[in-house]
């Protein structure tokens, strides 16, 4: 689609491009499927203009992961909900079932070039500052498992509903995967659980149950499954009924020392996760984590 090519044009980083440093390759995959490129809407956007919400549905089969194009059409669906000013409120869920997002979708790490890594995580910043900084109210239904990205997309919400089923877990587990929570994606977990929730999560990778996630605040509610959305409904009705520009103002005072920190480091982000990601040893790890997941389905 020529508005996907247009993003995507725009989302490569002249910089990148030029760096000797980047200049290999990682390995070919020789065991992953490639999944093929579907062309169907991976993101269903209702909006009520009558109530001024919206409900971004993500329909990306099978687990909703966070790919190039996903982000891309999620960016694409956030900008214009912005800028239409009768928009106040966005909630977040997913169509797929058991899972709300299996967060960054590791394909889009493993075994690509330098270049398609930095476009990778150039919308992923995207997508990020999009919605951390978002003046609509927004609110993740999380009607699944949400680890690592998947967490990350809800942490940037304003308020977080979960599923109270003990057979989904939450949080950021990238250790386990051998790779590191880039600062930004820290900070917004220290925003949320504060300093020492954080470091013990992040060191360990942890993925808690719902119950657990409520204790240390990672989410705000727990719901029997089937009302997930229903309260995510009623709990936006609230917060609409906030003086906007008061609330507005407020969640930039909260949120704009982080976001300010990656807009101004943008680019030098990209050359950390792009020198990081495509290191031999951490290709390895992604592949065993791959299998891995593989092997458990088995
Ligand atoms: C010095 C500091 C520098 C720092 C620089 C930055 C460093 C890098 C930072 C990168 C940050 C990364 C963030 C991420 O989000 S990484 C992704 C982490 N995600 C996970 O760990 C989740 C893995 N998935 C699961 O646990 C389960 O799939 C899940 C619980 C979500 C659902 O389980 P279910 O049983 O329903 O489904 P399956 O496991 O059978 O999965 C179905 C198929 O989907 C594939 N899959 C799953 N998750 C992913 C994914 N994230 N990406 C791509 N593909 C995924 C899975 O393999 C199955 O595929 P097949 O059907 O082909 O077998």
């Amino acid at each position: 689609m020529a508005w996907r090519a247009a993003l995507r044009s725009k989302a490569v980083i002249p910089a990148l491009l030029s760096c000797s440093s980047h200049g290999r390759l990682c390995a070919s995959p020789t065991f992953i499927t490639q999944r093929n490129n579907s062309t169907s809407p991976k993101i269903k956007v209702d909006y009520d203009q009558t109530t001024g919400v919206a409900v971004m549905h993500m329909q990306s089969p099978p687990v909703n992961s966070l790919s190039l194009d996903f982000l891309t059409e999620l960016c694409i669906s956030l900008e214009k909900l912005e800028m239409d000013k009768g928009c106040r409120g966005l909630i977040i869920t997913s169509n797929q079932p058991k899972v709300f997002s299996a967060g960054l979708d590791i394909l889009e790490m493993y075994g690509k070039s330098p270049e398609h890594c930095g476009e990778f995580w150039k919308v992923v910043q995207e997508m990020w500052l999009k919605l951390y900084g978002s003046n609509m109210v927004t609110i993740a239904a999380i009607n699944g498992s949400s680890p690592a990205g998947g967490c990350l997309l809800s942490l940037t919400c304003d308020y977080r509903i979960m599923a109270d089923n003990p057979l989904y877990s939450i949080g950021l587990n990238e250790t386990q995967l051998g790779i590191v929570a880039p600062f930004w994606f820290k900070e917004t977990m220290v925003n949320t659980v504060g300093h020492r929730n954080t470091e013990v999560a992040l060191q360990l990778g942890l993925l808690y149950k719902p119950a657990e996630a409520l204790k240390i605040g990672l989410v705000d509610q727990l719901v029997p499954e089937d009302q997930v959305f229903s309260v995510a409904t009623q709990t936006m009705t609230k917060w609409l009924t906030i003086p906007e520009h008061a609330r507005q103002i407020t969640k930039s005072m909260m949120r704009n020392p982080t976001i300010d920190k990656l807009r101004t480091n943008r680019e030098a982000d990209i050359q950390n996760f792009v020198s990081f990601i495509t290191k031999e040893s951490i290709q390895k790890s992604l592949r065993m984590y791959m299998e891995m997941l593989k092997q458990r389905k088995a």
